[in-house]
């Protein structure tokens, strides 16, 4: 008897079933599958799954639990025996075990440089270093692309900039400079044509075409912010007659621009406390009945956790309404331990000594500092002047995207903080800021944004390491062993990243204010 004569008594029962099966699994599931692939937005092919593991951060503590995913939004987070399940021919179960599920993190700082300074970062190469370092959501800064974010036209000039390129979801500061404090109607443009709030700062930015604005602008700026329910964010130093000139003195040996004490000399902790004292006057108007009720004031990448953060306390305590946010570099590293002529470091405000490192832990513990945002701000290679090791007239500026997780695990585990707190820090925080109502937790009709990470797993970050942003060896975390590997990141149902790789085609979208 032939093979095939076997088969024969089989097929007769069966043809019918098989015959819808085949014609239904041509017709109707593959190009589906097909249609998934080819797009490309996603590593995985499904649309409808479920993410299962022991420890999922949700808003009710650490716990096992299953994420069910459909298209771009979480439909339930329940129990395992409570999931759909694969073998009743349910959605496909993804098992991760003991790993962490947690939402995606949102980085409110972030200095993409496109358009104009593409040489620097980028849309493409900024968004991917998100993605692979577990951040499913940024919102990028107005400095220092060109031209700057200070206007309706230079806004669309970014979206379009953007267009294609985004492997994540990406939102927009707009600026705030003198120009458009005197034309108030540019500023009501700009927020009108989707900045999701304004940035300023207080000293000069160290980019022409981004001036810097006093107290006064910024209090002129916020009944405009108060209309439309948007925060102000301060780049909070105002610059003060300093112990130390800003350049080496005639007679002064050349070696000294190699230490990092002497640039620490010449940005001391008084600017700061200026800039915050000035702010915290100004943030009175966002209180309750007053002129600016509904502008809110944020001080970014807050380095001094003593007289800076109690007035901001005592700000926030009498009523107004004021946040703050702290980078991971001024958790993991000191002053004192940077060595000579390692530019990398460098970045303003400087980075304090150990005693201040630990200050700014217990005040994140605390709930004093409301978040973490990197300030991921890379320029040219050679603006940092590594040969020279030249801290004085090196750029300033640290680039660390694709590893805050890990960094901040990493430093925050040995001083005792929890998996929520990361959460709080990272997703909720970041998400009431920039007023994203749809991400930050893992929660039924939220976005499908979640990183799944091994808190246990270490790994060196080496020449070997695969780094995403674009000049991959500069940044000071290199060389360093952490804990904390991002093993798949989903943004909004994708997923963007998997142990290395990248989803063939970005589709991440522009965030627009929700009105
Ligand atoms: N022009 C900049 O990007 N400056 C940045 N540089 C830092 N932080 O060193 C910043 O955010 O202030
Ligand atoms: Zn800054
Ligand atoms: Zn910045």
């Amino acid at each position: 008897m032939e093979p095939a004569d076997l088969l024969k008594p089989l097929l007769r029962g069966w043809s019918l079933p098989l015959l819808v099966f085949t014609v239904a699994y041509t017709l109707v599931y593959l190009p589906f599958v097909e249609k998934g692939l080819e797009e490309g937005c996603s590593l995985l092919p499904e649309t409808h799954f479920v993410l299962y593991s022991k420890r999922v951060v949700t808003p009710n503590g650490v716990v096992p639990a299953a994420v069910e995913v459909e298209g771009e939004r979480i439909i339930s987070v329940v129990k395992r025996s409570e999931a759909p399940k694969q073998r009743d021919g349910g959605p496909r179960v993804l098992d991760y075990s003991n790993a962490v599920i947690m939402p995606g993190l949102i980085d409110v700082h972030v200095h993409l440089n496109e358009p104009g300074r593409t040489e620097w970062e980028g849309f493409l190469t900024g968004t991917q270093a998100a993605a692979a370092g577990g951040v499913t959501a940024l919102v990028d800064m107005p400095l220092n692309s060109f031209p700057t974010t200070t206007s309706k036209d230079t806004l669309l000039l970014k979206l379009e900039a953007a267009k294609g390129k985004l492997f994540v979801d990406v939102g927009f500061w707009g600026g705030l400079v003198p120009e458009n404090v005197a034309n108030l109607t540019v500023m009501d443009e700009l927020l009108n044509a989707g900045a999701l709030g304004l940035k300023s700062f207080m000293c000069p930015s160290g980019i022409n075409d981004f001036p810097h604005t006093t107290a006064e602008d910024i209090k002129a700026a916020l009944p405009v912010l108060a209309r439309y329910g948007r925060p102000m964010l301060v780049h909070a130093e105002v610059v003060q007659p300093s112990p130390e000139e800003r350049s080496l003195q005639p007679g002064e040996p050349s070696e000294n621009s190699r230490l990092y004490s002497r640039y620490h000399g010449t940005r001391p902790l008084s600017w700061e406390r200026t800039a915050v004292q000035q702010l915290t006057e100004v943030a009175k108007d966002t209180a309750v009945g007053g002129p600016a009720e509904g502008a809110h004031i944020h001080v970014v990448h807050l380095s001094d956790p003593e007289e800076s953060l109690h007035l901001i306390k005592e700000a926030k305590a009498a009523g107004s309404s004021m946040s703050v946010e702290t980078s991971p570099h001024y958790l993991a590293f000191a002053a004192e331990e940077i060595p000579d002529g390692e530019t990398q470091f460098k970045c303003n405000p400087p980075i304090r000594h150990a005693d201040y490192r630990e200050l700014l832990w217990k005040a994140l513990q605390a709930g004093d500092i409301d978040m973490i945002s990197t300030d991921h701000s890379p320029s040219a290679p050679e603006m940092k002047l590594l040969e020279e090791g030249d801290f004085l007239k090196a750029w300033g500026g640290i680039s660390s995207l694709q590893f805050v997780l890990p960094v901040t695990w990493t430093y925050g585990a040995s001083r005792g903080i929890t998996l929520e707190q990361l959460v709080k820090w990272w997703s909720t925080g970041p998400s009431k800021l920039a007023n994203f109502p749809r991400k930050g937790s893992l929660e039924f009709g939220k976005d499908a944004d979640i990183v799944i990470w091994d808190p246990e797993a270490s790994f060196i970050l080496d020449s070997n390491y695969p780094i995403f942003h674009k000049h991959k060896q500069v940044t000071p975390y290199a060389g360093q062993t952490l804990s904390g590997k991002v093993i798949a990141t989903f943004a909004r149902g994708h997923e963007v990243f998997r142990e290395g790789y990248h989803a063939p085609r970005p589709c991440g979208t522009p965030l627009l204010p929700v009105h």
